[in-house]
């Protein structure tokens, strides 16, 4: 309505500029029509077809009248399949879900939306927006029954899981070839579990520091026990020890710094960049993203409270740049500090990626914030050993990975060692999960130590580029899980068990309140976990369906 009022100064301004081309028709119209005129009068053209239409015979002109007619009615049936006036007798609903590009499945979304709408009805609920929320967009492909039969549950629990789960606790289901059961888990069975320090027969010295003692504790399955105390002493030096040393790591892709305190501790850092809610630019690729130092102190708290204990604990800390870098460093990094036109102390060191002048890392002034990695025990004590991701990306602008083209890629893997058994393939769905929970899209390799051969847990190193992007969940990082259709009982249950009590974002955030440079996550971050676990859980259920009905299930595919 307001649309149509007019105030009266505009009222005025319309009058007068209707006035004003009248005007001009009154002036114009008083000459003699020219021939240009003619072609141009909308009079002109009806005449002709009048003329036209009294020369014809009866007989054509009931044939133009028909097809007029015909015309007409062909007219009519579009705008009511369009408008469903319900002329054609053919209802499609106005505001039905259309899906771009899913031919296939046209008749049997049809269907869905047909049950999903009478079930509705039925159980005369309005729930269709809580139902409609609680399907994750990006695993909603074509429904499956358990979608189907659900009459708009508030929250859906994933009963049919949790059953298999309580099977397996009891004794059953241990064939079962999506969800491995405990007894059939090396992580869980663990026959040995050594340490470095039995394996090397090394044993902390007297005055040894909480790293040396932490490193030797690293066992073959794990590089810390379920409610270590080591840790939080570790996590407590790194923020309030002296820092005596400062260079800059050599390789890698971006500025690292190697931090040196005293007894022989050190700790890998990760400078500050951006404030906690810039995004991962739009057009940046993976690789090019920039690291965020509080992706690695939050992707830490994230795996110890999954019970992964596969991330090397990650501390903030802020820094004085002129006292803790500048003084305590020597040699080419130096060449590269400045101080910017808002007078903040600067510096680039020198890298492959962002290390100029353009790319610089500033404190403010010279207050500098980062992540504080606990170094790993050094080569001559635990060689690691470094893997090629199976599910690599590629790194590259155009092409595509070999997994990105074969849909059984998982059997190829499979029938790998060593992937072929043991724990390992196993550790990859566990990473997989892991990085979809934080966006990593960066995991190009994996590492291991070499004392325990293929039998031991693969590290979680180098989470720099997680937590990227709140608002988008890229699906492509499970890839490992959608095609392997394989998880760990244990980690399916912890999984449901944040899905149905206390968030992961709820448990996230308060773990992360103990970290002097909380808070460390942006919310739409946090939120962002409890999203995903939905969607990591739907696929699951998706493969344990599809398992117990192949053939039904064979279009279900999600990559
Ligand atoms: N906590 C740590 N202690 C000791 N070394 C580490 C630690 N974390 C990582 N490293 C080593 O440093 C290397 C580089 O670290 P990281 O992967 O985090 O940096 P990066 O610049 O992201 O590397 P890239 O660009 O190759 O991914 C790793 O491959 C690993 O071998
Ligand atoms: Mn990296």
């Amino acid at each position: 309505m307001r649309l149509f009022y007019l105030s009266g100064w505009a009222r005025a301004r319309w009058r007068r500029r209707w006035r004003g081309s009248g005007a001009v028709c009154a002036r114009d119209c008083k000459r003699s029509p020219t021939p240009e005129d003619h072609a141009r009068s909308p009079h002109a053209p009806r005449r002709t077809t009048a003329r036209t239409m009294l020369n014809m015979k009866l007989k054509e002109r009931l044939a133009l009248a028909l097809s007029a007619f015909l015309v007409l009615f062909t007219l009519m049936l579009v705008v009511d399949l369009q408008m469903d006036y319900g002329i054609s007798g053919h209802r499609v609903p106005l505001h039905g879900r259309v899906r771009i590009g899913d031919t296939e499945d046209k008749g049997r979304s049809a269907y869905m939306e047909f049950r999903k709408r009478f079930l509705q009805k039925s159980n005369g609920s309005n729930g269709s927006r809580e139902y409609e929320q609680s399907a994750p967009s990006e695993t909603s492909g074509i429904g499956t029954e358990t979608e189907s039969r659900t009459p708009a549950p508030p929250a859906d629990r994933y009963e049919d899981l949790q059953k298999i789960l309580f099977a397996q606790i009891q004794g059953k289901a241990e064939d079962h070839t999506v969800i491995i059961p405990p007894h059939r888990d090396l992580n869980v069975l663990r026959p040995d579990n050594p340490t470095i320090g039995e394996m090397e027969d090394l044993e902390p010295s007297v005055n040894a520091s909480n790293l040396e003692k932490f490193q030797l504790k690293i066992s073959q399955h794990e590089l810390y026990e379920n409610g270590e105390p080591l840790v939080d002493a570790v996590l407590k030096d790194m923020v309030y020890s002296p820092i005596l040393h400062v260079e800059q790591k050599e390789g890698g892709t971006q500025l690292k710094l190697i931090i040196d305190y005293p007894n022989g501790v050190q700790a890998l850092f990760k400078p500050m960049r951006f404030a906690r809610d810039v995004q991962t630019l739009p057009n940046h690729f993976y690789f090019s993203d920039y690291e965020r130092h509080n992706a690695e102190i939050a992707a830490f708290h994230l795996d110890r409270i999954l019970g992964f204990r596969r991330a090397m604990p990650v501390v903030g800390r802020v820094l004085n740049m002129t006292t803790e870098i500048y003084d305590v460093t020597e040699g080419d990094i130096l060449k590269t500090f400045f101080v910017s036109p808002a007078n903040n102390f600067c510096f680039h060191g020198k890298c492959s990626y962002y290390c100029d002048t353009g790319h610089a890392i500033c404190g403010n002034p010279d207050m500098l914030e980062g992540s504080f990695a606990a170094f790993l025990p050094s080569s001559d004590i635990a060689e690691r050993k470094v893997w090629r991701h199976p599910w690599r990306r590629s790194y590259h602008k155009r092409r595509k990975a070999t997994w990105e083209l074969q849909a059984d890629y998982c059997d190829t893997v499979r029938t790998t060692p060593p992937y072929d058994s043991g724990r390992r393939l196993l550790d990859l769905m566990d990473m997989s999960m892991f990085d979809f929970l934080t966006g990593n899209m960066d995991r190009h390799h994996y590492e291991t130590f070499k004392m325990f051969g293929n039998e031991t847990f693969t590290l979680h190193l180098d989470q720099g580029r997680a937590f990227g992007k709140a608002n988008h969940d890229e699906l492509s990082i499970l890839a490992p899980l959608l095609q392997c259709c394989l998880v760990r009982h244990t980690t399916l249950a912890q999984l449901i068990k944040y899905h149905n009590g206390t968030p992961l974002s709820k448990l996230l955030r308060d773990s992360l309140k103990s970290d002097p440079v909380n808070p460390v996550l942006w919310e739409p971050h946090l939120a962002a976990l409890d999203r995903r676990i939905v969607t990591i859980l739907d696929a699951i259920r998706k493969c344990v369906d599809k398992a117990e009905t192949p053939l039904q299930n064979e279009i279900n595919d999600f990559v």
